[in-house]
């Protein structure tokens, strides 16, 4: 009898780390929902490939830490916000966010339809009623009048390069709203292609965190922009012009 397909491999809880590094940590049922998560993702990578981090420490600390630590001290924050994230893959950092912040309302885009078809059917089985997936290109959804300028945060992790990443969030961003742009190493020649960047984009940087990843000491830069104008109608350019001509660049 092949008994692996039954076992469950367990995610480790660690609440002591949760708290110590960002100050929360899950509630019994919120650990249960990052289970169901964690045992979906593993399940459904057989046929979608959705990511290579599998073994459950490494998933616990690159997906589900490291999605809840981007956010900093708005993980704290109970107010009902409209929330974005672009190029979401599988769901990250979206679908942890979900879990930890039920009052936030989450849409999470991606241009592959069957990964937001695993987040189509995973989200519910999960329990989630706040997340909202779309199957799109991103520079479409930001010319979209349900979409731009409407959010409270937009999320970006491991997308493209920090420009782009910055023409592709600005634009959904409402004014006093933040475009996070979650990070591994930081250049200054990140920074400063950044800056002529955001200043296109009606945003401005108004925080750098840096900080280590708790068990693998992996190093993280969260970019925190601060949107104080609205995005000229020009931008985000059409589909594939802002990857070929990184704003900040020309
Ligand atoms: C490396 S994965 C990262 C996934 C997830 N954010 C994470 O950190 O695990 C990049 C994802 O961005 C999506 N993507 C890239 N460019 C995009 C665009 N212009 N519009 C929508 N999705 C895009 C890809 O389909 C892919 O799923």
């Amino acid at each position: 009898m092949n008994t692996s397909s039954s076992s469950t491999t367990e995610l480790p809880q660690l609440a002591k780390i949760w708290q110590e590094t960002i100050d929360w940590c899950p509630t019994e049922s919120q650990q249960l929902q990052l289970q169901s998560l964690y045992t979906a993702v593993v399940a459904a990578n057989q046929q979608l490939n959705l990511t290579r981090i599998t073994e459950p420490t490494e998933f616990w600390e690159k997906h589900l830490w490291d999605s809840i630590a981007g956010v900093g001290e708005l993980i704290k924050s109970p107010s009902a916000l409209k929330v974005i994230d672009i190029g979401t893959g599988a769901g990250f950092p979206g679908l942890p966010l979900a879990i930890a912040r039920t009052e936030w309302d989450l849409t999470l885009v991606d241009s592959t339809a069957k990964k937001v078809g695993f987040i189509s059917s995973t989200a519910p089985k999960i329990g989630l009623t706040n997340v909202h997936p779309v199957v799109s290109r991103i520079e479409d959804v930001g010319q979209n009048k349900q979409h731009r300028h409407q959010y409270d945060l937009a999320l970006i992790r491991a997308v493209a390069a920090v420009n782009v990443c910055a023409e592709y969030a600005l634009p959904l961003v409402k004014i006093g709203g933040t475009a996070i742009l979650y990070r591994g190493n930081w250049t200054q020649e990140e920074a400063d292609g950044l800056e002529l960047a955001v200043v296109k984009l009606g945003g401005e940087v108004s925080k750098i965190d840096r900080f280590n990843t708790p068990l693998s000491n992996s190093i993280r830069h969260c970019i925190y922009i601060h949107k104080i104008a609205d995005t000229h109608p020009y931008y985000p350019r059409n589909v594939g012009i802002p990857t070929q001509k990184p704003l900040g660049l020309l």
